[in-house]
């Protein structure tokens, strides 16, 4: 048993529903039995009533529950940086030549390493992942994913049609792959199964249609895609599907629309589609960095919350900027601002709430993760930023947690990620001197 001791904080509640969502200790304590967490409370109290418990001393840094990020592309890590073109145009130019790459198993393997490392020493510590279009590069990326220690719910990627033609499958491949893949990897170690269609501009009824038919016989399954992100895209699937009434509709015809289902980016909904989305408690994830960079358009994060759809936070690497999900809730912070009158004014709490807690809801792994409850596995980022970088600067003068979780969005970078956990295994560790000191 050990008792880990260091300013915490987190959101076992939605600060966008109740006003003191966010729970933070100064000299915080977590106890942890078998990666599991037994309590979270002041470090005296604990101390008091576990005297026994080996102590992990992290003083000096801020524990905060691992990043959740419901959003990123594992074959777009090499592409990142690809400023100046809008969504279309950055898939044909940027994105989609590197995407056919992954055909090589060796190729796949070293990208798939290159990723996940980039998402532990970032602190995430369970990712939402768009794949690889190729089942082979999606089985090489399991087996890296179970061997890096991290959560992830990810899937082959399917379209066939608009894209390139070696990116290309069948209605029977992505059925008969897809069930392969999901009778081989999902519910193995911490890795779970999305089915996966790239986008419906990409994907014909009959696609659509097959991953369907997975979701229906293993409905423990989850589904992800994209939706709404910028209008050339919107108006080119209006034209490819006549009949809908919308572009979630594209989705909603085939019964892709469940509350397992996590559509990216929604930048642009009707409000019939955040209806739908409401009454089917599917989430938006939300991916401020790849919107701005893209050009796709400012989030109506207000206009979700008023219909009562579920938004969490992705960092849509490659169109994003990053693994960081703490530069992911500043960008939306931005954006709330930008949008001015119609903007949401997000403070710290909802930050870190976007961040964490609401990336677990909206895959449906909350009683696992996500906050620092008894009984949750302990998925753990700790943040302690190099002595005399501005971080600690401003942390050391910070007047109360709130203004600390602040400073962190504001200023945190990969460089303050010192340790991060999942499941009380440690998944990175800063190269510096030990930081556990036990007492
Ligand atoms: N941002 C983004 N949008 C997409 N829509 C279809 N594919 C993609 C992708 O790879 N990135
Ligand atoms: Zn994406």
């Amino acid at each position: 048993m050990k008792l880990y001791r260091a300013a915490l904080m987190h959101t076992p509640g939605s600060p966008f529903a109740v006003p003191d969502a966010l729970q933070t200790h100064d000299d915080g304590g977590l106890l942890v039995e078998e990666g599991r967490i037994l309590a979270c409370g002041s470090y005296p109290d604990l101390r008091a009533a576990w005297p026994g418990a080996e102590v992990v001393d992290l003083r000096g840094g801020v524990l905060l529950p691992g990043f959740i990020d419901t959003h990123v592309h594992y074959p777009q890590v090499r592409v990142l940086g690809g400023l100046g073109m809008g969504l279309l145009e950055w898939l044909d130019k940027n994105t989609l030549p590197e995407e056919a790459r992954l055909a090589d198993d060796t190729y796949a393997r070293a990208v798939a390493r290159e990723f996940l490392a980039a998402l532990a020493s970032n602190g995430t510590t369970t990712a939402l992942v768009f794949g690889s279009h190729y089942a082979s590069a999606m089985d090489v990326f399991f087996g890296e994913a179970g061997a890096s220690g991290l959560r992830v719910v990810a899937g082959q990627v399917v379209s066939d049609r608009m894209l390139r033609p070696e990116l290309h499958t069948t209605p029977e491949r992505t059925y008969t792959e897809g069930r392969a893949l999901i009778e081989r990897w999902h519910g193995v170690g911490r890795s779970l199964y999305a089915v996966t269609p790239r986008f419906s501009l990409s994907a014909s009824e009959g696609i659509l249609d097959a991953c369907a038919s997975l979701l229906r016989e293993f409905p423990d399954v989850r589904f992800t895609s994209h939706i709404n992100e910028s209008p050339r895209e919107i108006e080119t699937v209006r034209r490819l599907f006549p009949e809908a009434r919308d572009y979630l509709d594209t989705y909603e015809r085939a019964g892709l629309v469940t509350r397992h289902s996590v559509f990216a980016h929604n930048v642009h909904p009707s409000n019939r589609e955040l209806g739908v989305m409401a009454e089917h408690r599917c989430t938006a994830a939300h991916c401020p960095c790849s919107n701005s960079s893209l050009g796709s358009g400012l989030f109506p994060l207000r206009r979700h919350l008023q219909a009562g759809v579920h938004v969490s936070l992705g960092t849509d690497v490659g169109g994003g900027t990053g693994f960081s999900m703490l530069k992911e809730g500043l960008q939306a912070y931005f954006m709330q601002q930008l949008l001015g009158a119609e903007g949401e004014p997000l403070g710290p709490a909802h930050l870190l709430y976007l961040a964490t807690r609401a990336g677990a809801e909206a895959l449906g792994l909350a009683d696992l993760t996500g906050d620092f409850g008894g009984g949750k596995a302990f998925d753990a980022v700790y943040l302690r930023p190099p002595p005399g970088t501005t971080l600690d600067t401003v942390l050391r003068h910070a007047e109360d947690p709130g203004r600390v979780l602040a400073d962190l969005f504001t200023l945190g970078t990969q460089a303050d990620v010192a340790q991060v956990w999942v499941g009380g295994d440690v998944v990175y560790q800063r190269a510096a001197a030990s930081l556990e000191v036990s007492v």
